[in-house]
């Protein structure tokens, strides 16, 4: 085999990347409690179509076969999250074994072949019993979520070496409580910002608990992380994209690696909250120290003022080339956000837990999935994480999402981001052109 252009180092992690409430379907059985994600995707009008999670891709009884595609594939890691309703039903209190066991199945199934677990404790799936009380709106759900991760532990920390304690406090925050286009669908900017420190708490409290645990694992954290740049070098514009920036990125990297919230966040959420809900010490449990940093990345933004809004707000420029899901392909906002974490904020060693593409991907009369569009995707946002491995950036790990197409949240099963295709009715997998392209990756560990 000739040697690849682009290489990676030895023992660079390739994985693949999934989450419970997507894949797993079963969501009434073996005691699993009901999630936010339970509710909201049975709201009339909230997902696409009506779709749900109740099937998904019957991952709670397919996953032996699941497991063989990966090892099929040569993944080296495997990226899936934990359920915790399916674990702690109700949240806190009893504990289901029958959701500990499919856990405990799963860990032991991937090691078998070969391939290293990284856990996700929570990928969105709050239990809604804990929703009933406040969910991310009440601080109590922090320690709930800390003794979840407490017991997840206790049973899989002997076998799992990488532990993600939240995926995209962003997204549950913000995307859940202020634009509510997610679970649990609230609007309210006060709530949203108060979610923030929550999960961000419960974070911290999380990591506290594993490392109590004995944890020898690595712990880290998932962030999706946006590349934003001003329309222009109008001052508004500046002004706007350094807006942007504060909610999307540095309102999380800040607490994690400086234990502080940024000075522009007092001034720019003081309309809707003084931060009353920050206590002593809180800060300093979140910013704990940790083992790696996961970085899920999809979006760079080209940011203008509002007219609207001048002084809080901004305006996305719509991309010149939009997707099926109307953002721009950047890679190269890959390597600056990989850059700019290693420089700004951390010498951790760093994970690309997430990076993909959505499309209306379909069979040609040859039964092939040709998503060339995907392996063009991959192949430059590898490329850029290999131009910031150069300079240094000590990236130790690469997840395309996702391994099988799956319930894309609001949007259902509209788009497809999958290398696997996964026929809904018939629940057949099929590896698309994407598949057996990033296989080569896996097997060269670069690009020609
Ligand atoms: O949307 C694709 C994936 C999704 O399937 C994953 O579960 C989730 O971790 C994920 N995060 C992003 C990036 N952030 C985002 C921002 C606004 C809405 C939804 C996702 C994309 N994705």
């Amino acid at each position: 085999m000739p040697e690849p252009s682009v290489r990676f180092p030895d023992g660079f992690l390739w994985g693949a990347a999934t989450a419970a409430y997507q894949i797993e379907g079963a969501v009434a059985e073996d005691g699993r409690g009901s999630s936010i994600w339970d509710t909201f995707s049975h709201t009339p009008g909230a997902v696409l179509r009506g779709d749900t999670g109740d099937i998904a891709c019957d991952h709670y009884h397919r996953w032996r076969e699941d497991l063989d595609l990966l090892r099929d594939l040569g993944v080296g890691a495997y990226r899936f999250s934990v359920a915790w309703p399916r674990v702690i039903p109700a949240g806190t209190g009893p504990v289901n074994p029958a959701g500990l066991d499919f856990y405990d199945r799963l860990v032991d199934g991937l090691l078998e072949r070969g391939i290293t677990p990284m856990l996700t404790l929570y990928h969105w799936d709050l239990p809604q019993a804990l929703q009933d009380t406040g969910g991310w709106a009440n601080r109590d759900t922090a320690e709930h979520f800390a003794d979840y991760a407490s017991v997840v532990h206790g049973r899989l920390g002997d076998r799992v070496p990488y532990w993600l304690t939240l995926n995209e406090p962003y997204c549950s925050a913000v995307v859940g409580h202020l634009e509510g286009r997610h679970a649990p669908g609230v609007r309210d900017e006060r709530v949203a910002v108060t979610a923030v420190h929550h999960l961000l708490l419960a974070h911290g409290k999380a990591v506290a608990a594993l490392r109590a645990g004995g944890a020898t694992g690595q712990v880290g954290i998932t962030c999706n992380l946006t590349s934003v740049h001003p329309a222009s070098d109008d001052p508004a514009d500046v002004a706007a994209a350094r807006r942007l920036d504060l909610h999307e990125n540095r309102m999380y990297l800040d607490p994690l690696f400086r234990a502080a919230y940024p000075e522009d966040a007092a001034a720019h959420y003081a309309p809707v909250t003084d931060f009353g809900f920050v206590r002593d010490g809180d800060l300093q449990l979140i910013a704990a120290p940790l083992d790696f940093f996961g970085v899920n990345y999809y979006e760079r933004h080209h940011v203008a003022a509002d007219p609207a809004d001048p002084v809080r707000g901004w305006r996305r420029v719509p991309p010149e080339h939009p997707t099926v899901t109307d953002i721009g392909i950047h890679p190269e906002g890959l390597a600056e956000i990989l850059d700019r974490v290693a420089k700004e904020y951390t010498p951790l060693p760093l994970v690309v837990t997430e990076t993909g593409l959505a499309l209306h991907d379909y069979a040609g009369p040859d039964g092939e999935i040709a998503d060339d569009e995907r392996i063009a995707f991959f192949d430059g946002h590898i490329r850029a994480a290999h131009d910031a491995l150069t300079r240094g950036v000590p990236l130790i790990g690469f997840f395309p999402w996702s391994f099988m197409d799956n319930f894309e949240w609001a949007s259902g099963y509209g788009v497809r981001y999958g290398i696997y295709y996964v026929d809904y009715p018939t629940q057949r997998r099929t590896p698309k052109r994407s598949a057996r392209w990033y296989a080569g990756v896996i097997r060269a560990n670069g690009l020609e």
